[in-house]
């Protein structure tokens, strides 16, 4: 089963138009000719509709990297689906670690999230992982578990094949540490096989299943040649054009 790798940028609270609208063009030029990996940005919500306009008639996919659960109401401060849509969204980034840790999400929102999301016809990518401390008392797939089957509950087969996956060790995040790719590889087969298990072997097969925690183009084309890696949820890289489209570039040529 081939699956299309897809390296997104997760560019957390950076970014003011100007400079989002400068780095996308620069990632536009560099990643020209990169057929074999789907690229998406994913900038703050500010800057979305400025960036997927300067983006069209390119195969470069944007994303946010937040939600609100319903489609609109008096939730003062948050984002519906329905509006990202209509900002031009393809993908929405849910369950960040960051998110969990100082914003309160739960997996039952992250659950909500998801399901809301695909009522608009827009793309979940998922983030689940362990934190230092969990790895370290041997809990990690314990924990991945937990949160892969909450977030996945009550979908459809052909939802979760369509949908992708982040795995991303909390240790790993802007610490310039990577898990190794062995390491990395294990976990995100582990949590195939949780998709298998919940949702049968053909939606196994199909979900895309990132690798995020400190990539740079150094690490990408390792991490990529494990067999169940499919990309990867890039934060600090994906700031400048030039690590990103390393990053790509590294993952087409190990393809
Ligand atoms: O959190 C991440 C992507 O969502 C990873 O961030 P870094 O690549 O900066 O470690």
């Amino acid at each position: 089963m081939s699956r299309r790798p897809i390296i997104a940028g997760n560019w957390k609270m950076h970014k003011t138009i100007a400079e989002a609208l400068a780095l996308v063009q620069e990632i536009k030029e560099a990643a020209a000719g990169c057929d074999g990996v789907e690229v998406a940005v994913c900038p703050p919500f500010t800057a979305l509709a400025p960036v997927v306009e300067a983006l069209r008639g390119t195969d470069i996919a944007v994303g946010a990297q937040n939600v609100h659960w319903e489609d609109k109401g008096a939730y003062t401060g948050e984002i519906s689906p329905v509006m990202l849509r209509d900002a031009g969204c393809r993908y929405v980034i849910i369950g960040h670690s960051e998110r969990r840790q100082y914003f309160g999400e739960t997996d039952e929102n992250v659950n909500r999230k998801v399901k809301a999301v695909f009522a608009q016809g827009l793309t979940p990518i998922m983030c689940v992982g362990e934190t230092l401390a969990e790895r370290e008392a041997g809990v990690t797939e314990k924990v991945v578990r937990t949160q892969t089957e909450a977030g996945l509950a009550a979908l459809t087969g052909e939802q979760v094949a369509g949908m992708v996956i982040a795995y991303e060790p909390v240790w790993a995040i802007g610490t310039g540490k990577t898990a190794s790719d062995e390491d990395a590889q294990q976990v995100i087969s582990f949590i195939r096989g949780i998709v298998a298990g919940l949702y049968g072997d053909s939606a196994a097969g199909r979900v895309r299943i990132q690798y995020g925690g400190s990539v740079k183009p150094e690490n990408a084309a390792g991490l990529m040649a494990k067999p169940d890696i499919d990309g990867a949820l890039v934060g600090g890289a994906s700031l400048e054009a030039a690590s990103f489209t390393g990053i790509i570039r590294a993952v087409v040529s190990s393809e």
